[in-house]
């Protein structure tokens, strides 16, 4: 599926294995899609659907035994899984940015919030220090933090703060690409969707992309464009949030949303999904989902199905919807 504005970054047939001791474990397996410039692809699934490999497959920061096996990672045109060091380092901040979930713990607890900010600008940027310190000021008031906090430590900060300041340090080479996994996980319901609608605001204000990953399907629905769904290393349907929302196609996607308690609207039953993802060693025959699906058939056993389009902007891969 292709986004209307011309990609900024075009993933193909992305493959990542982890080499264990028992053999290999496809974390991801041929998955495709596109960010357009100035959207927000969400991609959710639940815990070990591969969600956190491929954002560090994008910015090649895997660690052993996982190792990218197959496909193309394309931002703006050039291919990442071929860059040199070189073009690495000047990729990753610059170009694509990440905050995890755990970033607000990685901030150093003996320099102040401003020290570490104005590093990771002159770290990245010949700038004059004066500069990089007003460049900081300037980052934390787009977050929404007064000047004043410059000079606080990181235990002096919530942890809603400290959050904001990572969201701060990963704009502050204006990438036009961030990548956002479980971000706000840590954090309060309340304070996970103050920061959610400003992250939105800063996107409208600076027209950066996000990819952002959760298993937690309700927290993306009002934030993201399209949201693309994994389940056990496979995207099962990606469809605009929307449509996703109101028309979601294959059983997995509904059972996501059936553990989604409505906040708007008429009250829903939770349904839930029962029983949990698969052993990535010991995948199921057919369709990777079929011991959880309630409206499995004979063939989902049997066959895997591969992914259709049923729309213009809505791919799906479930026999149930084929002809
Ligand atoms: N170090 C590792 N060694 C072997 N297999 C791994 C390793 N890390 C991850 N995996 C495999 O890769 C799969 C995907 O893991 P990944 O962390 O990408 O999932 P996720 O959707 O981000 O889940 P979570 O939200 O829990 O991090 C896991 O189910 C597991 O089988």
């Amino acid at each position: 599926m292709e986004a209307k504005s011309p990609a900024l970054l075009s993933v193909r047939d992305l493959r990542v294995e982890y080499l264990t001791p028992a053999g290999p474990v496809c974390a991801v397996d041929g998955v495709s899609f596109d960010i357009g410039k100035g959207e927000v692809l969400g991609l959710a699934g639940e815990s070990g659907s591969g969600k956190s490999t491929v954002a560090q497959a994008l910015l090649r920061i895997l660690r052993p035994p996982a190792v990218i096996t197959g496909g193309q990672v394309l931002f703006e045109g050039e291919d990442v899984l071929e860059m040199d060091e070189a073009r690495l380092r000047d990729l990753r901040w610059r170009k694509i940015s990440l905050v995890f979930q755990s970033a607000m713990n990685s901030l150093n607890p003996i320099l102040t919030i401003g020290d570490q900010i104005v590093d990771a600008i002159e770290a990245h940027q010949r700038v004059k220090r004066s500069d990089a310190v007003d460049r900081a000021v300037s980052l934390l008031k787009l977050v929404g933090i007064d000047s004043s906090r410059l000079t606080s430590y990181p235990h002096q900060l919530s942890g809603g703060m400290r959050q904001r300041v990572v969201i701060a340090i990963a704009l502050a080479l204006e990438p036009p690409l961030m990548l956002m996994d479980e971000p706000t996980t840590a954090l309060d319901v309340v304070v996970q969707k103050e920061i959610l609608h400003q992250v939105s605001e800063l996107k409208e204000k600076l027209g950066f992309s996000i990819l952002f990953i959760t298993h937690d399907l309700s927290l993306i629905l009002e934030f993201s464009t399209r949201i693309a769904v994994l389940y056990a290393g496979k995207l099962m349907e990606m469809a605009p949030s929307r449509e996703l929302f109101h028309a979601p196609k294959h059983p997995y996607t509904k059972g996501l949303l059936g553990s989604v308690p409505s906040v708007r609207g008429p009250r829903r039953k939770l349904v839930g999904i029962p029983g949990s993802p698969p052993d990535m060693r010991k995948l199921p025959v057919g369709c990777r989902f079929h011991p959880r699906c309630p409206s499995a058939v004979d063939r989902c056993r049997s066959d895997a199905p591969e992914l259709r389009e049923l729309g213009p902007d809505h791919i799906e891969a479930c026999h149930l919807d084929s002809p």
